[in-house]
């Protein structure tokens, strides 16, 4: 059967001052992956910033020149207290709040000891007597956070407010963000998804399957949705297809990993729907790691080595639980005329979130693999500490 023609690629729906402050977060996520410090505004607040994962000793520099005080270093609240525990009977500044700020003696603003702040799997890199202390943190300190994440960095960020130009030197040149671009990128990236394209793609479980690409206008990494026969005549005929919402496992997928059930659970999907009379849906969503990104799911992985669970793991690394953002697959359904869907999970989660975005779910089907000898912690914890309603797991 031929596919349908493939929807042009419409990015100019949204009103050109929303795609170009998409744009700009995309700009600024890449380059604090290089390394190159960015200026994060609002108002009058302006902060240089820098991710301590990536800068060098030049970009540390540059921040150091254009800063009315020293630079701080700013971690999520979960990071921060391994850093920098809070001593008992002090009071505790910004534990409320969604970043803290610590300074550190001029000694140890170099970009190895900051890598080693960042990240709880460098520990040991950490100088003999290393001190830090916490102080208040800049304006702007959340959303310089939420920059570093959607770089897919861990959130750690050297930071400080600007000075006020001088008369007579160049202005720096950095690219600049608004803060509140930054912490509306998830919600407006995922709006802004369209089809981009289509096509056949037979496979071993059925030959009666289409993959359709979905692009976002900041010009990012594309999201799929692999159909398996008609689910939009289903839809339009009033029934509710099988819908499975999949996050990304590059280790799961396409290694066979045995850490997590991504792997089965992909094909066992493929396979259920390939034997439903109404066919489904399967979004392949790039939402590796429950949205953290593979490197920090290999960062997770090594701490989890060490003995945390996969959620205590994620939230070492200043991470969420789980990041993953559910407008992208409603979007995505809409976009497919699919408003009503019989959904194929165990985690509750899925379900609340679709529903926040408007999908009808008329029904939930169980997708539930045996643990197979290394995933049965992963399991438990899925069970034990996401709500996950799985029937073959003991409660630990
Ligand atoms: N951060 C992190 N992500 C993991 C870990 N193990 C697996 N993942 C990721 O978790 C995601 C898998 O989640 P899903 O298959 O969507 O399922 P779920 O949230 O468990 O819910 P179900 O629909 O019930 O399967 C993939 O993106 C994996 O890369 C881990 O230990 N840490
Ligand atoms: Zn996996």
């Amino acid at each position: 059967m031929m596919a349908s023609e493939p929807q042009a690629s419409t990015p100019a729906m949204l009103p050109d001052p929303a795609v170009s402050a998409l744009r700009a977060v995309h700009r600024a996520a890449a380059e604090l992956r290089r390394g190159t410090p960015v200026l994060l505004r609002s108002g009058e607040h302006s902060l240089v910033m820098a991710a301590a994962e990536t800068v060098g000793a030049r970009g540390l520099a540059e921040i150091t020149g254009l800063a009315k005080s020293p630079p701080v270093l700013l971690l999520a609240p979960t990071r921060a207290a391994a850093v920098a525990p809070v001593p008992a009977l002090r009071p505790v500044l910004g534990a409320e709040e969604a970043a803290v700020a610590l300074r550190l003696p001029q000694a140890l603003l170099d970009p190895a000891t900051l890598r080693s702040l960042a990240d709880p799997t460098l520990d040991r890199l950490l100088p003999e007597g290393a001190r830090t202390e916490r102080v208040p943190a800049p304006p702007l300190a959340a959303a310089a956070l939420a920059l570093a994440k959607l770089g897919r960095l861990l959130p750690a960020v050297i930071a400080a407010p600007q000075a006020p130009p001088r008369d007579g030197l160049p202005r720096p040149d950095l690219l600049a963000v608004e803060a509140a671009d930054v912490l509306a990128y998830p919600a407006s990236a995922a709006t802004s998804l369209r089809r981009v394209a289509e096509a056949a793609v037979p496979l071993e479980a059925t030959a009666d399957a289409r993959i359709i690409a979905f692009r976002a206008a900041d010009g990012g990494i594309e999201h799929l949705a692999i159909l398996i026969g008609q689910p939009e005549v289903v839809a339009a005929e009033g029934r509710a297809p099988l819908v499975r919402l999949h996050s990304e496992c590059f280790t799961g997928d396409l290694l066979g990993s045995l850490r997590c059930d991504c792997g089965p659970q992909l094909r066992g999907a493929i396979a259920r729907m390939a034997t439903d009379p109404d066919g489904g849906v399967l979004l392949y969503l790039a939402q590796e790691g429950r949205g953290i990104g593979l490197v920090n799911k290999l960062r997770a992985y090594t701490l989890q080595d060490a003995g945390l669970d996969t959620l205590d793991a994620n939230r070492a690394l200043g991470w969420g639980a789980d990041e993953r953002n559910f407008l992208v697959a409603a979007t995505m359904l809409d976009q497919l005329g699919i408003h009503r869907i019989r959904l194929l999970t165990n985690n509750p989660d899925k379900l609340a979130g679709l529903a926040a975005c408007g999908v009808t779910i008329a029904g939930r089907e169980a997708h539930e693999f045996a643990p197979n000898g290394v995933n049965d912690g992963y399991l438990a914890t899925k069970a034990a500490r996401f709500g996950h309603l799985l029937a073959l797991q003991d409660e630990p």
